[in-house]
């Protein structure tokens, strides 16, 4: 505990301004004794102005300070020097200095500037400050509070009626002695604080329930969510599962249409070969026929067939041979094509699929951009958005991350600013909590004290021998102090200090309390604000769905009505989807198989098609052939006329008409040649004619006879007839030779005509 060492006063009420007075103090007790208007009052004064700072009361206009008048000086100097010791050796020395200034009609005072020195273990200190601070300095080195030193301690007796004030002056000055105000300051803040709380709490109740009422909804949503969730994922796997069992079919139904693809090569070429069985078959019927034919002809056109058997056996040989060559080669083409066309098939079913999951990624990248526009107010992404959309959208959502990451960053900052402030105001609230704890005791100590002193000056006044009359008087204010102490101790007694303290101490721990649970309110209504703001979130996605639904269905009703038969409703849309679409699927299957079943009849046709233009052609340059060869022979009929090859027929019937009557003429002309010659050796030898047997009258006759012989015998000439024979011979053995190729070119004609 600091106690007070010495006072040194000059210039200060009637103590002069130029011999400066000590008085020093001492323990336990210093006594001031003096006859009245001595200035022991003064000292009094004195040692509160030095402690507090603060003057007498009446003391305007330069009261306190040595009247110049008396020392015949205009100006006065008043000095008060305290010297006080802090346990365990800390001295402090506290210097206040006024000066009075006396004009002809005016005074003027003014207080110079203070100062303390600290001297502590031999080292000095010197501290000069404003009033103000230093009357804080020294109330706290004495660690004794202004009040106390102005009301208790150096109380002034002009106001030591402060007990008997009103109630109300009374509790003012009990509260600042106690220091009350702060805790009442702080019981009014208390107060103000859980009105501000209660009315928060109310509007968090009040929030409480619409949050309460929107969890269940959301609970309710999010049980909702999970429930199609899971049924989202299980006809997914049914999905998965069939979408499964559609490869394993497509891959079956490849497989078999492959095998189909063979066999009905298979029974392409039993047709083809069937069909050219039966054309060789109707070649050999006719190949017979015309055997038959040949057979029954004359000689001479067997004899030419013969001839020509081996160069048409050769011909006919080389012929298959180059077709079975060409046969295979278009074989082996086809193979190959076939293979290809499975190969390329593949892979645009693989290219296919990629192409819809790539078109899927992009969509739902769109959608995601969509979403992520609108959650963040960001306009102009609403439409199709291609590459450079998205990259400028990306571009800002990086943008918008790091201001939104340098905003966390300062509502942290600012956070942890503001939770330091208030960590400090609960820590200094404490200390002073502790303080004033600590000055009641020291105030209870205090009172203690006094009461052994009063008890030890009672028993001094009881051995000290005074008159009566100064005795019963002092008796007399005795008791009137000790009535006045008893009041006081009843007082303060009844002023249940000690329980109100408590009180308020626990008023204070519940309201703590309070301030934590609203603490947690606070935390736990964030949190609710939180999950609304969530739950708005969700309610403006589901409100986006339901709107994108409402357009998706607008869009596609009519195509989801033309897939479905009819109407739909939400619940079953997608499994009737899957199911039209399985239809669907099937029908394309079949139209895919319809397309490759009809692709696979065109190839055959094409194939058919170029190997009966290939046959049509070499038909062609054969009937061409066979023309030429026709046409040849019968130039050599008549080189003049313009015969078809259907001429050939008739003009070998001519020929070999005309070759008859050639014979018969020859045999006619030798005949005749015979009787002219057997008339001339009749009448050579006979002299008469052959014919009448009629002798010649003259010889005149007989010449005219033989002339006529001559001249008949000259008109049958056989040479003539002969070359002629010959010559139709010979034309009619060309014409018979290009028989065959006439039969060729009509029945290649007639084919052509037919096909
Ligand atoms: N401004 C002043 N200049 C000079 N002397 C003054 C001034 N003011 C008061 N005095 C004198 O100072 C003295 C005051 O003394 P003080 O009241 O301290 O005496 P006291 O011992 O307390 O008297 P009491 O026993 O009657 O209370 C008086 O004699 C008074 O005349």
């Amino acid at each position: 505990m600091s106690r007070i060492d010495k006072l040194s006063i000059s210039g200060v009420r009637s103590f002069s301004h130029i011999e400066r007075q000590n008085i020093a103090f001492f323990t336990p007790l210093t006594l001031i004794v003096g006859y009245n208007g001595s200035g022991k009052t003064t000292i009094i004064e004195c040692l509160k102005y030095a402690t507090t700072g603060e003057l007498p009361p009446n003391s305007k206009g330069g009261a306190f300070i040595h009247d110049p008048k008396l020392c015949s000086a205009n100006e006065v100097l008043a000095q008060v020097k305290l010297r006080y010791i802090v346990p365990p050796s800390t001295s402090y020395v506290t210097t206040r200095s006024l000066q009075l200034t006396v004009k002809k009609s005016t005074r003027s005072q003014r207080t110079l500037d203070g100062t303390l020195m600290i001297q502590c273990d031999g080292e000095r200190e010197s501290v000069s400050s404003k009033e103000a601070n230093l009357n804080k300095i020294v109330s706290d080195t004495l660690g004794v509070s202004p009040a106390v030193l102005d009301a208790v301690i150096f109380c002034h007796q002009e106001e030591s009626l402060w007990p008997m004030s009103e109630p109300a002056a009374l509790k003012k000055r009990f509260d600042e002695i106690f220091e009350a105000m702060k805790y009442t300051k702080a019981i009014e803040n208390l107060k103000v604080l859980r009105k501000k709380q209660g009315e928060k709490l109310a509007k968090l109740k009040a929030t409480e329930i619409g949050d309460k009422q929107n969890k269940d909804k959301a609970e309710k949503c999010q049980a909702s969510c999970i429930h199609l969730g899971d049924e989202i994922e299980t006809l997914r796997g049914e999905a998965m599962k069939l979408h499964e069992q559609v490869q394993e079919a497509t891959k079956n139904a490849r497989e078999r249409r492959e095998a189909a693809n063979s066999f009905l090569r298979i029974v392409n070429d039993l047709q083809t070969k069937t069909d050219e069985l039966r054309i060789r078959k109707a070649t050999l019927e006719e190949s017979k026929a015309r055997m038959d034919e040949e057979l029954s002809g004359p000689d001479e056109r067997l004899q030419d067939a013969l001839a020509q058997y081996e160069e048409r056996v050769a011909r006919y040989v080389q012929d298959i041979e180059e077709n079975r060559v060409q046969y295979k080669e278009y074989k082996d083409s086809l193979d190959e094509s076939r293979q290809k066309h499975s190969e390329k098939l593949a892979e645009q079913g693989r290219l296919q699929s990629d192409k819809a999951k790539y078109e899927r990624q992009l969509d739902s990248r769109v959608q995601l951009v969509q979403q992520a526009a609108r959650l963040h107010g960001i306009r102009g992404f609403d439409g199709d958005l291609d590459d450079r959309k998205v990259q400028t959208f990306y571009e800002r959502i990086q943008r918008l991350l790091v201001d939104k990451r340098h905003e966390l960053d300062r509502l942290q900052a600012e956070n942890a600013s503001e939770m330091d402030n208030q960590t400090a105001v609960i820590t200094e609230l404490e200390g002073q909590r502790s303080r004033h704890t600590q000055n009641r005791v020291f105030a209870k100590q205090r009172i203690t004290a006094c009461e052994r002193t009063i008890a030890a000056l009672q028993r001094d006044l009881n051995t000290v021998e005074v008159d009566e009359g100064a005795k019963a008087i002092l008796e007399s204010e005795s008791k009137d102090l000790e009535l006045r102490l008893q009041q006081a101790s009843h007082d303060l007694r009844n002023g249940d200090f000690d329980n109100k303290l408590q009180q308020q101490e626990i008023h204070l721990q519940q309201l703590e309390a309070e301030s934590s649970r609203l603490s947690r309110e606070l935390v736990e209504s964030t949190r609710l604000l939180s999950d609304r703001a969530q739950l708005e979130v969700r309610k403006e996605e589901l409100s986006e769905k339901n709107r994108r639904l409402s357009t998706l269905q607008t869009t596609w009703n009519d195509k989801l009505c033309a897939l479905l038969g009819g109407s739909w409703d939400h619940a079953t849309i997608d499994r009737e989807f899957h199911k039209g679409l399985g239809v669907k699927i099937q029908a394309l299957d079949e139209a895919s198989r319809e397309r490759d079943d009809i692709l696979q009849q065109l190839k055959t046709i094409q194939g058919n098609l170029a190997s009966i233009k290939e046959k049509s052609k070499k038909r062609d340059a054969e009937i061409a052939r066979c023309k030429n060869v026709v046409v040849t022979a019968l130039k050599n009929v008549d080189s003049e006329a313009e015969l078809g090859v259907d001429a050939l027929p008739a003009e070998i019937e001519r020929l070999e008409t005309d070759i008859v009557v050639l014979k018969n003429d020859m045999s006619l002309s030798t005949e005749m040649s015979k009787y002219y010659m057997s008339c001339r050796k009749s009448m050579n030898e006979k002299n008469k004619c052959e014919l009448c047997e009629r002798p010649f009258a003259n010889a005149g006759e007989k010449s005219r006879l033989a002339a006529k012989i001559k001249s008949v015998l000259d008109q049958f000439g056989k040479s003539e007839l002969e070359a002629e024979l010959k010559e139709n011979e010979q034309i009619l053995g060309e014409l018979r030779a290009a028989r065959p190729q006439s039969e060729t070119y009509m029945r290649l004609l007639t084919e052509k005509k037919r096909s």
